[in-house]
């Protein structure tokens, strides 16, 4: 059932599962959590139902502006690395959250990237295991091409590694311009490989990459119409649209027979919501658990204005301290970008710079009338991660764990041995990560008209999340409540990469596929020299690939994590956090699909987790396990939580 604002009053007085944000996490969560008809679920989302216009709707449409209502329109703190300017990000405020208003690229990353979750402290995190939730949410369709288009574009996905049974549909638009032809070539010219299918644990090479797409229709696929529409009828689902949450409800410490520990774990027993800053606030309460799915952004704010955070955030902000936990809106990770344009002017080349006048008119009509044509093109489809290698020589690789840690962790972070710790284990992977000949270092993303957009896979950067208010409502804005710092470029590191993938665009457009586009880059992108290019085209242009996460970390508490490996709050009996904030290092891919696949997984973990307490199923293994370093601190690490190579806990 959908609930609109003012019916509000159809509420049930409390449900099982309460899921705050209703977007891509959030969804895939409702929909699995409510195929039990015995459990209700609310799912409360600060945005409304979209009406599919097609600005959200036609791929070919992609980059043409956001609905400002479906949109947070969040910015980000001066960036004191870069230019002192604040920057955009934008984030998904409706139902659907970032599936909305994406750019349906679906890349999963290398394997290793996945594996150095695990290594992390976080046990079964791994690529096997995630690679059957990449399966299980997809319903992936084969291309619908001739095999001279399919061999030219070496579009030749492997069976084995998609699904073909899950909710999200994922394929091919059936128009392509033929620059991506000539990136592939040249690419391939440079040394880079190019891949059939880059869903298949490599990411280090060139391909065209798969989109969140109903093929059929050529349309976009998100969240809502995969996981939403098809189940809002069942009884025991509500979703409450425009609700913002205000805060988590905590209840008194509670003492849990499965946990002998001297300090007893928090509970929470439900949400406080409202429509606006001025309407009353409503609470709820929750008979299970809350999930948290509001989003790297929000969900380590409301933690924060709940009373979960670094203490001395929490006192700032004025609110009595439920659990001191540093992690929450540290560790934030983003891809910084920077959207290089060398802008092709061969005569005759057919780009969406022609779609203009009559020619729009037309292309308009054959999407609608047969669903072919540059309008089923998303504006990114042709991609390249190149290695490390492929950008620098190998004598010249950088020593991460050189790094200087005052420089890289946020200042008021810093001094917390927890975070420090965490960061440096993650320094030691990333140098790993980097050195690993599958795994790209930056991306470069190509449209057809001549952008070659860059950015780093791998950040050394880590910024922070914290909330300015304990009333995240206050004046009905979020963005003033809510201070975001990417903190771009903190590790100079990050900026350095961008400069050599800018310099790989250098060789890239001097190959000869690609002068056969003639290129004619405008100022700064034909610059050669390095502190120009830095000054001109990096600092002053980096943007966010609207891949924020690590705000809530899936990380042993000794390492500064949020959320143990079964996605739980530390210190709570039943508060998870399930978005792309318990992402712990980023990998090297677009996020959606690593989102969509940590909720499913999420979904299996949370009704198993209620089967243990039915005592329906046996614990396999010990019944808690301390993460390491989880004793001492203070923090009980909840029940349920088991680490280390013992438990083999196949979902
Ligand atoms: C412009 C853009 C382009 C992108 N392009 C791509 C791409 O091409 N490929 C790709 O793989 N990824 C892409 N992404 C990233 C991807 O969409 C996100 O990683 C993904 O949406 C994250 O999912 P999530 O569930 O963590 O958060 P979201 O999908 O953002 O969902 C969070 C939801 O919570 C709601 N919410 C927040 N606070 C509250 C509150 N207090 N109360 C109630 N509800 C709340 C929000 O309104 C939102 O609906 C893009 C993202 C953006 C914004």
């Amino acid at each position: 059932l959908h609930i609109p604002p003012q019916d509000i009053i159809k509420l049930l007085p409390s449900y099982d599962y309460i899921i705050v944000g209703g977007g891509v996490a959030g969804l895939v969560i409702a929909n699995r959590l409510s195929n039990r008809p015995d459990v209700t679920v609310l799912v409360l989302e600060a945005g409304g139902l979209d009406s599919s216009p097609d600005i959200i709707t036609v791929p070919g449409l992609i980059g043409h502006g956001f609905i400002p209502s479906y949109n947070w329109n969040f910015s980000t703190a001066p960036q004191e690395f870069l230019d002192n300017n604040t920057r955009y990000y934008d984030q998904g405020h409706v139902v659907g959250g970032g599936s909305i208003l994406n750019g349906l690229i679906m890349t999963r990353g290398a394997k290793a990237d996945y594996n150095a979750w695990e290594a992390l402290g976080n046990p079964n995190w791994n690529w096997h295991h995630m690679i059957h939730y990449f399966k299980k949410s997809e319903r992936f369709s084969p291309p619908d091409l001739c095999s001279d288009q399919a061999d030219t574009l070496h579009i030749h996905p492997q069976k084995a590694y998609h699904g073909t049974k899950g909710h999200l549909k994922v394929g091919y638009s059936n128009f392509f311009y033929n620059q991506s032809a000539n990136f592939l070539q040249g690419l391939s010219e440079l040394g880079i490989p190019i891949l059939d299918d880059p869903n298949i644990g490599i990411s280090a090479g060139a391909s065209i990459a798969p989109a969140s797409m109903n093929t059929k229709k050529q349309s976009r696929e998100d969240s809502r119409r995969a996981y939403l529409d098809h189940v809002l009828n069942r009884p025991n689902l509500h979703l409450a649209s425009e609700q913002t949450v205000t805060r988590i409800l905590m209840g008194p410490a509670v003492t849990s027979p499965n946990f002998n520990n001297s300090n007893p774990l928090k509970m929470a027993y439900g949400v406080e919501f409202a429509t606006s800053a001025s309407s009353p606030r409503t609470k709820i309460t929750c008979n299970k658990e809350v999930i948290l799915s509001a989003g790297a952004i929000v969900s380590p704010a409301l933690l924060q204005v709940s009373g979960i955070g670094p203490a001395a955030i929490l006192k700032d902000l004025n609110v009595s301290i439920q659990i001191d936990l540093p992690g929450v809106g540290a560790n934030f990770q983003d891809h910084p970008m920077v959207h290089a344009f060398y802008n092709y002017t061969a005569p005759g080349l057919f780009s969406t710079k022609n779609l203009t006048g009559a020619t729009l008119q037309q292309v308009e009509q054959e999407y609608f009338t047969n669903r072919t044509g540059p309008w089923t093109h998303p504006l990114i489809s042709t991609i390249a991660f190149p290695h490390l290698s492929h950008l620098l020589s190998s004598s010249s690789f950088p020593n991460l764990l050189s790094s200087n840690l005052s420089f890289s962790l946020p200042p008021h972070l810093a001094p917390y041995p927890t975070l420090q710790k965490g960061y440096l284990a993650q320094l030691k992977l990333l140098q790993s990560l980097l050195a690993n000949p599958t795994v790209g270092a930056v991306e470069v993303m190509a449209d057809s008209i001549g952008t070659l957009t860059v950015s780093v896979q791998h950040p050394l950067s880590r910024g922070f999340v914290r909330a300015l208010s304990p009333d995240l409502l206050l004046n009905n804005s979020l963005n003033q409540t809510i201070h975001i710092d990417p903190r771009y470029c903190s590790h100079p590191l990050d900026c350095d990469l961008l400069l050599h993938g800018l310099k790989l665009n250098s060789r890239l457009i001097s190959t000869s596929p690609m002068q056969n586009l003639q290129p004619r880059p405008p100022f700064p992108w034909n610059m050669t020299d390095d502190e120009t290019i830095l000054s001109e085209a990096i600092r002053s242009q980096i943007v966010t690939e609207f891949h924020p996460s690590g705000t809530t970390s899936m990380l042993p508490l000794e390492y500064g994590g949020v959320v143990n490996p079964r996605l739980m709050v530390y210190g709570t009996t039943n508060l998870r956090v399930v978005d792309a904030g318990v992402i712990p290092l980023l990998p090297s891919a677009h996020l959606q699909a690593a989102v969509y696949a940590i909720a499913e997984r999420a979904a299996d973990i949370i009704k198993k987790d209620e089967r243990l307490k039915n005592g329906e199923e046996e614990q396999e293994g010990p019944s808690h396990h301390p993460v390491p370093g989880g004793e001492g601190n203070g923090i009980p690490i909840g029940p349920g939580v088991v680490t280390g190579p013992q438990r083999n806990n196949h979902h």
